[in-house]
């Protein structure tokens, strides 16, 4: 069956990428990157951001404050008019922070056709509903859940701009959708693999960046590998047993969009999650913290949204509740480490279904 798929995919892969026409919302650094992907694999590209400077510097092919140093394709086309980016869009991509992605929507009243396939690029859990982006977008925008398509997987934004190879997972309950997505991002440096499981990629990278808070945590208080495998591969173990109560697939944990994305964040010093952890490992408070980095570290917000999510069904994540427990609660890093090292001797299960 999936050699059936992977002919039938292969056999259209470029065909129709030449003609495809794609909205980008958000000109922050992942919307950014993602946009010069599609322009570099063939797409017609328009990109909203909210501010006209930054839009006047996307038309140049420039984005200094996101993405210094880049360049970016000519053929990108920018306007802080939400109307004209989206008009004729075959696909809009959505790449807000997703704390806001609700109300800016609402704000742009966009009027989408109703074959349009929305595409988030987002990792976060909303603070006030505790629902994944998919979600959110389909309320947001009307749209219904096989218009919708998740890419999420190790794609920090900078190394996509520099062209670096990368892999990703585009996801969506309607795998013509997927396939479609894929096909319209696919480049010789970026290759997207398919997948249905929408629940499972989504956790993947929101929870991802909780893990990487407390890698970061760890770090800046000079603890070194021993401990950073450790908070990896515990952090997965508390990834997969929440997906797995949401009914997500076990295999997803395991690929791109779960060890993938979480190695990459948890390891790279670009990543803002990681960042912002290791600000606090080094005694910063929140606030000072969020200001020195400046950017988003979807990981503080959601940290608490997953929390709650993991309440719901029953799901014990000792390493979320110790980052929400520094972040909110005045717990030290140290009490943290104590805590989690003290907890009850159990047997080893990785995979719990
Ligand atoms: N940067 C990266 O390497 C990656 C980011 N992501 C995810 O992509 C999403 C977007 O992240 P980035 O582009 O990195 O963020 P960013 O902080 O680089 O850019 C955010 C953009 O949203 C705009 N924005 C902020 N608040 C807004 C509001 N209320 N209304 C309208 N626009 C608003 C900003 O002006 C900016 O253009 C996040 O969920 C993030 O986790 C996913 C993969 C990689
Ligand atoms: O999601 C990312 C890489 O896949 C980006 O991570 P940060 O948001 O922590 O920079």
């Amino acid at each position: 069956m999936s050699g059936d798929i992977t002919m039938e995919f292969e056999a259209v892969s470029g065909a129709l990428v030449r003609s495809t026409r794609v909205a980008v919302l958000g000109g922050g650094s992942w919307g950014t990157a993602f946009a010069a992907v599609l322009a570099d694999a063939g797409c017609s590209v328009r990109i909203w951001t909210r501010d006209r400077a930054t839009a006047q510097e996307l038309s140049a092919g420039r984005n200094a404050r996101y993405l210094a140093g880049i360049d970016l394709p000519s053929s990108i086309e920018a306007s802080t008019d939400e109307t004209w980016v989206a008009e004729g869009a075959e696909i809009v991509v959505v790449a807000l922070p997703s704390q806001m992605v609700r109300n800016a929507l609402a704000e742009m009243h966009l009027d989408l056709d109703p074959r349009t396939l929305v595409v988030s690029l987002m990792k976060g859990i909303e603070l006030t509903s505790d629902q994944r982006m998919s979600v959110v977008l389909g309320e947001a925008l009307g749209v219904a859940a096989d218009r919708i398509v998740v890419v999420s997987g190790p794609n920090l934004a900078r190394e996509i701009a520099e062209r670096q190879p990368t892999a990703t997972v585009v996801a969506s309950t309607d795998l013509r959708a997927a396939r479609t997505v894929a096909r319209a991002c696919t480049t010789d440096y970026f290759r997207p693999y398919t997948n249905s499981d929408v629940i499972g990629v989504e956790l993947c990278g929101s929870v991802k960046n909780v893990v990487a808070l407390a890698v970061g945590m760890a770090q800046g208080r000079g603890h070194g590998y021993n401990t950073t495998a450790t908070i990896i591969t515990r952090g997965l173990v508390e990834i997969t047993r929440l997906g797995l109560a949401l009914g997500a697939d076990t295999a997803t944990f395991s690929g791109l969009a779960g060890m993938g994305d979480l190695v990459a964040t948890c390891t790279s010093p670009s990543s803002r999650n990681h960042g912002l952890g290791r600000l606090i490992g080094e005694g910063l408070s929140l606030e000072d913290a969020v200001v020195k980095t400046g950017t988003t570290a979807e990981g503080v917000k959601s940290s608490r949204s997953v929390l709650d999510l993991a309440l719901s069904v029953g799901v014990d994540m000792p390493i979320t509740s110790g980052v929400v427990d520094v972040l909110y609660k005045g717990l030290s890093v140290d009490e943290m480490a104590r805590s989690l090292v003290a907890r009850p001797l159990i047997a080893e299960r990785t995979v719990t279904r």
